[in-house]
């Protein structure tokens, strides 16, 4: 699946494929200070799925961002498969993001002058990597998109774009995928598909995959959900339903308060 190597009989697919140690974001200067993230500590072991929920404005965009090494913690680190991140020049982490790490956009940011083999096949080209065409007709096969190799994007359907989108992350076989509201742009169906195909990849490749949502539904194709609140993780669910992902939000702001009251006393 995908060309990558799963999880082998040894257990290939364990150890931690994400750490992230005291990560602040505060965006903004004196007057109009963000703390967008305060003080994130977190560890994912590879060939997890988990979904990243909090109410609007919790810092969820800004997390994927900071652990995907596209926008810079102001404190702490973050580490992708033992490998610091932080603190490395724009060259390096344009490097290390090409070489480690993909990501899935709501609005699927493909090249729209470029068809969907040449959008697939892009990341390669930027990483100096061999352009492999067959693992990227592998990996679009996968995607069901086998017949659509030269048809540009605009000639797809929302849901169609983002498998190509999809494709276009797991080609490079990166530790670790994240996908920021993968679902936002599609309808029940489409979204469905995509969510299958992340959970797939998570299942059948040993891929680690780490997803912002704001739908019950999507997270519930996830192994684990992390809450998030004012920029900290407030909460943490395994196996989850959408109901009761639905249920926990509806109550994360008690929840929340609870915890304040409780560190106060
Ligand atoms: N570039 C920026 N400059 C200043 N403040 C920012 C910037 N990006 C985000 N913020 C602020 O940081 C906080 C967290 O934003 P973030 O986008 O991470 O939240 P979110 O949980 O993803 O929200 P949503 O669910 O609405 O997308 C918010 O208060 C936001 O206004």
């Amino acid at each position: 699946m995908f060309g990558r190597k799963g999880p082998d009989p040894a257990g290939q697919a364990t150890g931690e494929a994400l750490r992230l140690e005291g990560v602040r974001k505060v965006y903004g200067t004196d007057g109009n200070r963000v703390v967008a993230l305060d003080g994130v500590s977190l560890s994912l072991p590879a060939g997890s799925f988990t979904a990243v929920m909090g109410p609007s404005g919790s810092g969820k965009s800004t997390l994927l961002q900071c652990a995907a090494g596209l926008d810079s913690p102001t404190e702490g680190r973050v580490l992708v498969d033992g490998a610091e991140l932080t603190g490395e020049n724009e060259t390096e982490l344009t490097k290390f993001r090409r070489q480690r790490i993909g990501f899935v956009f709501q609005q699927f940011n493909l090249l729209p002058t470029l068809n969907v083999m040449q959008n697939v096949v892009l990341p390669l080209k930027l990483a100096g990597r061999k352009v492999d065409r067959e693992l990227a007709r592998e990996v679009l096969g996968r995607v069901g998109l086998a017949e659509r190799l030269g048809h540009l994007p605009a000639e797809l359907s929302g849901g169609q774009q983002q498998r190509v989108a999809i494709a276009r992350a797991l080609v490079t076989r990166p530790h670790v995928l994240f996908a920021d509201e993968p679902t936002g742009a599609l309808d029940t169906r489409s979204a469905r598909d995509v969510l299958g195909l992340l959970q797939e990849s998570v299942h059948m490749s040993g891929q680690t995959v780490v997803m912002v949502t704001h739908d019950p539904v999507a997270a519930s194709f996830a192994n684990a959900v992390l809450y998030l609140a004012d920029g900290r993780i407030v909460g943490h669910q395994s196996a989850p339903t959408a109901e009761a992902v639905a249920e926990r939000m509806t109550h994360l702001a008690e929840e929340v308060e609870r915890q304040r009251t409780m560190a106060e006393a």
